[in-house]
């Protein structure tokens, strides 16, 4: 989440102008529901969809004069908002440029697809990113998640991350500047990230990269509830164990909490039906948590983000100027 700052940016005010009038910043109208793939969360004050990286540092630029506070989405594939919505301004990241550096190095636009760009590059003949198959999110949500699956991670091919800050700034973070974990990334924790940008990747030549990918989507066919209005993983995997493996064996496949519901097929999976809340959700999530902490003694950590609506609890989304 992204609090607003006084500081101004770097890019020329005549330019600005202009892109700051091409920009719709469309207020009280979007409903956050289209925007994640559980389909939960009411509206938002302010709505912005931009597609390249003047009309985003605009847009951030607009969030600090005016005291809003914003968030970045892409995919909305990891995020749960909220059924008041969301008292700031949501951005919707759509700069999905793919340029080819070298052989094997992509530079990529955060808004770009991850599935997308994981199935060009096999097909290009680049293994790497052979995972990112079947994942739901983008570049930018991927880099700030540090998305993984099938023992390979995106933290693994980064070569350089480019990113806007609060204040404007653009700067390019290479490889050795940036430290990943399972899931983690130091974008999570950089209180100046207003958004990431673009990612550059460094793959290597493999003639076998596309049957590789093929094996693994075939595998998360049979395996995860794609068919189904999901955010994938809801929880982490603790240390040395499975969350889906702990939660199937506390006996909650298909445990339901009004529209949520635990995967049959995957237990790390909360499905939601038409009639979903996010009180739904939050109430299973957390119900689940504490059936394994009971039955296994073993704190279950959340993947998924939550948005809340507003900054403290006594505010009124509608009251925000
Ligand atoms: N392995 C799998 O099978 C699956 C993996 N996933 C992963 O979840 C992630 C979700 O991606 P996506 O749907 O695009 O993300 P979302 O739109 O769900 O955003 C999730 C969070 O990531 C941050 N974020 C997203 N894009 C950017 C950006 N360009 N710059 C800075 N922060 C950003 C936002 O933080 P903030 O709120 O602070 O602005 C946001 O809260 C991906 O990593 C995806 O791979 C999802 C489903 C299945
Ligand atoms: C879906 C996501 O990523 C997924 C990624 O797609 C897959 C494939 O590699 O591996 C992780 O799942 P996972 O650890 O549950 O992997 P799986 O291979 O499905 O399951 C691991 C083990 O748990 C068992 N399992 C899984 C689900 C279930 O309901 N019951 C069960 O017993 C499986 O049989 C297997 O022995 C990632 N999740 C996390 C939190 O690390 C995501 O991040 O959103």
């Amino acid at each position: 989440m992204h609090q607003p700052t006084t500081t101004i940016t770097n890019i020329h005010k005549t330019a600005e102008e202009q892109v700051r009038n091409d920009l719709q910043i469309i207020r009280h109208k979007k409903l956050l529901s289209e925007l994640s793939t559980w389909g939960i969360g009411g509206p938002c004050n302010y709505f912005v969809q931009l597609s390249n990286l003047t009309q985003l540092i605009s847009a951030v630029r607009y969030c600090n004069e005016h005291s809003i506070r914003f968030i970045i989405v892409g995919k909305g594939s990891n995020c749960l908002f909220d059924d008041h919505g969301f008292d700031g301004c949501v951005i919707l990241n759509q700069i999905r440029f793919l340029e080819r550096v070298q052989p094997g190095v992509y530079r990529v636009g955060s808004g770009y697809a991850f599935n997308r760009l994981g199935v060009q590059c096999c097909n290009e003949g680049y293994s790497g990113l052979e995972f990112a198959a079947g994942i739901p999110g983008t570049v930018g949500g991927a880099a700030y998640m540090n998305a993984g699956a099938n023992g390979q991670e995106t933290a693994d091919v980064i070569d350089s991350v480019e990113i806007v800050t609060v204040d404007g700034r653009l700067k390019t973070l290479n490889r050795e500047e940036l430290s990943f974990g399972y899931r983690k990334s130091p974008f999570q924790e950089m209180e100046d990230l207003a958004a990431v940008t673009a990612v550059t990747f460094r793959l290597i030549p493999s003639v076998s990269a596309k049957e590789r990918q093929q094996t693994m989507l075939a595998k998360r066919k049979m395996s995860q509830p794609l068919a189904q209005r999901s955010a994938g993983s809801v929880f982490r995997n603790p240390l040395g164990f499975s969350a889906g493996d702990l939660i199937e064996k506390a006996g909650l496949k298909g445990f339901r909490v009004g529209g949520a519901k635990v995967s049959e097929i995957h237990a790390n999976f909360f499905i939601s039906s038409g009639n979903c809340t996010s009180r739904d959700m939050r109430e299973l999530i957390n119900l689940v948590k504490e059936k394994v902490n009971v039955k296994f003694g073993i704190q279950l950590k959340e993947e998924i983000r939550y948005v809340d609506a507003c900054n403290s609890i006594n505010c009124n989304i509608y009251d925000i100027p």
